[in-house]
């Protein structure tokens, strides 16, 4: 019997592990049995006191873990009212029904009053559409009735592929899910609407809980093992040497704090790469982090005659105007020539809107990692962004196919995706990282993990964390600057 903490499977491929355990000699009717008692057992851990659980049941299998719920509740001693729609005639959420035969009232009928909680056993990972007619009503009612909802799997109206709505949905303050998470209990507004959610063991021998895709939460295990520490004879270049472009003079800070970041997480040395104009400027701020007067592509080639130089990042504060864009891109199929490892953010990753080939063409000949935030993905990858059919995780691995690179795409969930189908969610950013300068720290911190050899997914996926643990480090009210100080190089081995 387990649980499976890290992968994400989607309905479909839920459903396709259920019927395989029951091909296999499980009994579905055992399956459903805990899950329903999973439930109950949450409801009065979690509202001890309730005076009635409503219990909303659905046609499907969902419902039938609503009955059996229902069942043990009032074993308990919980005053147990249900309402709900007809179950399949022969199916096992007509079996449980059998086994409380109460009555089921119409939903039309269920009023939640102050002190009830509503268990939701409407619809689960079966959703395939919007909801309608009296359940839709309903939702509305308890949502505003403001009482307390434990959803069944998930809040019924809410995708267990994306995390959207397919229409009404419930708000729930609690989900008992069963097995493994799926990624709409991670994916935003998902991971909201579910509230906190708890994974249910109910009786999957552990081989059976094989992700069928390298989806999963970002987590330590995916990226610790490809962490070299220094060793005994390590010196600042067998650390590696991170270069950061700077833009011109009034938008040099956020290179600035992307190379600190990238000196805080590891990187032997940073240096930025400056315009001659903006030289004495940034001369005045830094001090660990060093300079190389960058005028133009010639020198820049030069400079890459220098093998230690492992890692670039292209982007903060660059420029955004034609000129700026142009040099972006000469500077970034450069360093593709050269072979050396790169980060493109903000402004570098503009530069590249409408020539998808040359970014190709870039990704497909070095380790290329891009980390495009909301408006950055949709100037990127337009037609990909708009396609609501797809999930944030699909779109990222779209993404990254296209890019033939690493594509972190931001937001308060971070979706981190390779061009092989690899992907993981962040799951543990607090709100108060959302701050200007945020993502330079981001792009430094991946830039450092590149150049101490880390492969592009595993950086990409161990620089998020990082940035996501140094702000819970810091906690709220939290500055860029702050960010860059409670950088932590990651541990060697997993906590
Ligand atoms: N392995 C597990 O994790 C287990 C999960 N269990 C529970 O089973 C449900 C999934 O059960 P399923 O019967 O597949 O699906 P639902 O109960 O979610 O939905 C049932 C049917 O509802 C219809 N439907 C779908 N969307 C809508 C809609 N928007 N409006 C109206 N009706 C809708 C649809 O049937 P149709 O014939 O009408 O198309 C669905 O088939 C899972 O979530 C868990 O709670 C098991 O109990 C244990 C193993
Ligand atoms: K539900």
């Amino acid at each position: 019997m387990a649980v499976n903490h890290t992968d994400l499977f989607p309905p479909s491929a839920m459903q396709a592990i259920d019927a395989a355990a029951i091909a296999n000699g499980l009994c579905g009717r055992g399956l459903m049995e805990r899950a329903g008692a999973a439930v109950a057992a949450a409801a009065l851990r979690h509202w001890p006191e309730m005076k009635r659980a409503l219990v909303l049941c659905g046609p499907g299998n969902n419902g039938g873990d609503g009955h059996v719920a229902a069942r043990h509740l009032s074993a308990a001693g919980v005053k147990v009212e249900r309402f709900g729609l007809a179950a399949k005639a022969g199916s096992d959420a007509a079996w449980a029904l059998g086994r409380f035969p109460g009555a089921v009232a119409d939903l039309a009928l269920c009023r939640p009053e102050a002190g009830d909680l509503v268990i939701d056993a409407l619809f689960g990972a079966g959703l395939d559409r919007a909801l309608e007619g009296d359940v839709a009503v309903l939702i509305e009612r308890v949502n505003a009735a403001a009482v307390p909802v434990l959803a069944v799997d998930l809040p019924s109206g809410v995708s267990g592929r994306t995390g959207r709505p397919t229409g009404p949905c419930f708000t729930a303050e609690r989900t008992v899910t069963f097995a493994a998470q799926k990624p709409g209990h991670v994916l935003l507004p998902g991971r909201a609407l579910c509230g906190a959610v708890e994974v249910a063991d109910i009786g999957f021998p552990a081989r059976m809980l094989t992700a069928p895709a390298p989806v999963s939460i970002n987590h330590p295990a995916l990226y610790l093992p490809h962490l070299r520490g220094p060793d005994a004879a390590a010196h600042k270049y067998s650390r590696g040497h991170l270069v950061v472009f700077s833009g011109p003079l009034i938008s040099g800070g956020a290179a600035r704090m992307a190379a600190e970041a990238g000196l805080k997480a590891g990187a032997g040395l940073v240096s930025l790469a400056t315009p001659p104009a903006a030289v004495m400027a940034q001369a005045a701020h830094v001090t660990a982090v060093m300079q190389r007067s960058i005028d133009g592509l010639e020198t820049l080639e030069g400079w890459l005659d220098d093998r230690r130089l492992a890692a670039f990042i292209l982007g903060p504060g660059f420029g955004a105007d034609a000129t700026s864009a142009a040099r972006a891109r000469a500077y970034a199929a450069a360093v593709a020539s050269a072979g050396r490892r790169l980060v493109l953010d903000a402004d570098g990753l503009s530069a590249f809107t409408g020539h998808g080939e040359t970014l190709h063409a870039i990704g497909a000949a070095i380790p290329l990692v891009l980390t495009p935030h909301e408006g950055e993905f949709r100037r990127l990858f337009a037609p990909l962004a708009e396609d609501k059919t797809l999930s944030k995780i699909e779109r990222a691995q779209a993404a990254a196919a296209r890019g033939a690179a690493i594509v972190v795409y931001k937001g308060a969930d971070t979706v981190i995706a390779a061009p092989d189908g690899r992907a993981a969610v962040n799951v543990d950013a607090p709100a108060w990282l959302a701050t200007a300068g945020s993502g330079d720290v981001l792009a430094g911190l991946i830039g450092a993990l590149l150049v101490q050899g880390m492969p592009a997914f595993e950086a990409a996926c161990a620089g998020v964390a990082m940035h996501a643990a140094a702000a819970r480090r810091h906690g709220p009210g939290l500055t860029a600057e702050d960010l860059i100080a409670a950088v932590r190089p990651l541990p060697l081995t997993a906590a």
